[in-house]
């Protein structure tokens, strides 16, 4: 929209100096946030929740995109820019002033919404695994599009065998398809990060029969918690867990890593089948 102020004249105006403590560091390059926009396909006509608007770039670019926005921010400071938003966007943004953390999504209607969010490092990953959790799915979420260090998305998408394959790599991937979008230089953002950032999307696949959520979360604690140990050892204390490792024909002094996600499901439905 071409009357809406340059981002930076919004900070300036309402004084949004990056605050270190809310995980601030705002995007205000308007191709790049358009194509991080365009990562969940189209969303003309969709619901997108977004997490933590900050300034509103991300919020204009989905906007524009002819999404409908429901956003929560934790700074007061960035509301009265936001509401500033919603005059050129009539209907089309509700801006809520919260803590995402807190957020009972279900009851904001968002049934059916893309999230998409730059998310504030100190809690995206606490947040993707409440959105990767629940015990129903597909769940209330049509698809992820989510900013996070390089390093947590290399983890989010990591094969087995490889160093950066863990809890959160089956907990992504048992069902749902993850993959890494776009990468984002430190220098896009400011003030700019100390690392690099990567824009994951994730999409619900079908949910394997037979497996609690619950169960799997606590089999990848315990194998990868010590994770250089033989899964004989890291997996002594989950009830059922050992018989589960026979039963399927898995050597016990194997490592957490080089099972398969796949590996991790069978070992998981084999203990809820148990207990
Ligand atoms: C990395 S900045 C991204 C800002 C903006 N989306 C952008 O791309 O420029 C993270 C934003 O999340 C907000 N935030 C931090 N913690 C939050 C929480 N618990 N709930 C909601 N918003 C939060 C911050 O105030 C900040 O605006």
């Amino acid at each position: 929209m071409s009357d809406l102020p340059p981002l930076r004249e919004v900070i300036a105006s309402h004084d949004l100096r990056a605050n270190k403590a809310l995980g601030q560091n705002f995007l205000l390059d308007g191709q790049l946030l358009a194509r991080i926009a365009a990562i969940p396909g189209d969303v003309a006509g969709e619901t997108v929740y977004e997490v933590g608007p900050g300034p509103g770039g991300l919020t204009r670019a989905l906007l524009e995109a002819g999404a409908t926005v429901v956003a929560i921010e934790r700074d007061d400071r960035c509301i009265a820019a936001l509401k500033e938003l919603c005059g050129h966007f009539p209907d089309k943004l509700t801006i809520r002033a919260g803590d995402a953390m807190d957020s009972v999504e279900a009851s904001l209607g968002l049934g059916g919404a893309h999230i998409v969010a730059n998310l504030p490092y100190n809690i995206g990953t606490a947040l993707l695994v409440r959105w990767l959790g629940g015990e129903s799915w597909p769940p209330w979420w049509k698809s992820l599009t989510l900013m996070f260090q390089e390093e947590v998305a290399r983890r989010i998408v990591a094969e087995p065998g490889s160093g950066a394959y863990g809890r959160l790599s089956v907990l992504a991937q048992w069902r749902a398809e993850a993959r890494i979008a776009l990468k984002v230089h430190r220098s896009a953002f400011v003030p700019p990060p100390k690392v690099m950032s990567a824009v994951v999307h994730i999409v619900p696949m079908k949910v394997p029969d037979g497996v609690v959520f619950a169960t799997l979360e606590r089999l990848t604690q315990a194998a990868f918690g010590q994770r250089r140990k033989m899964l004989r050892q890291s997996l002594k204390n989950l009830p059922h867990a050992l018989e589960s490792l026979e039963m399927l024909d898995i050597d016990p002094r194997r490592r957490a890593e080089t099972l398969s996600v796949q590996d991790f499901v069978a070992i998981a439905r084999a203990i809820d089948a148990r207990g």
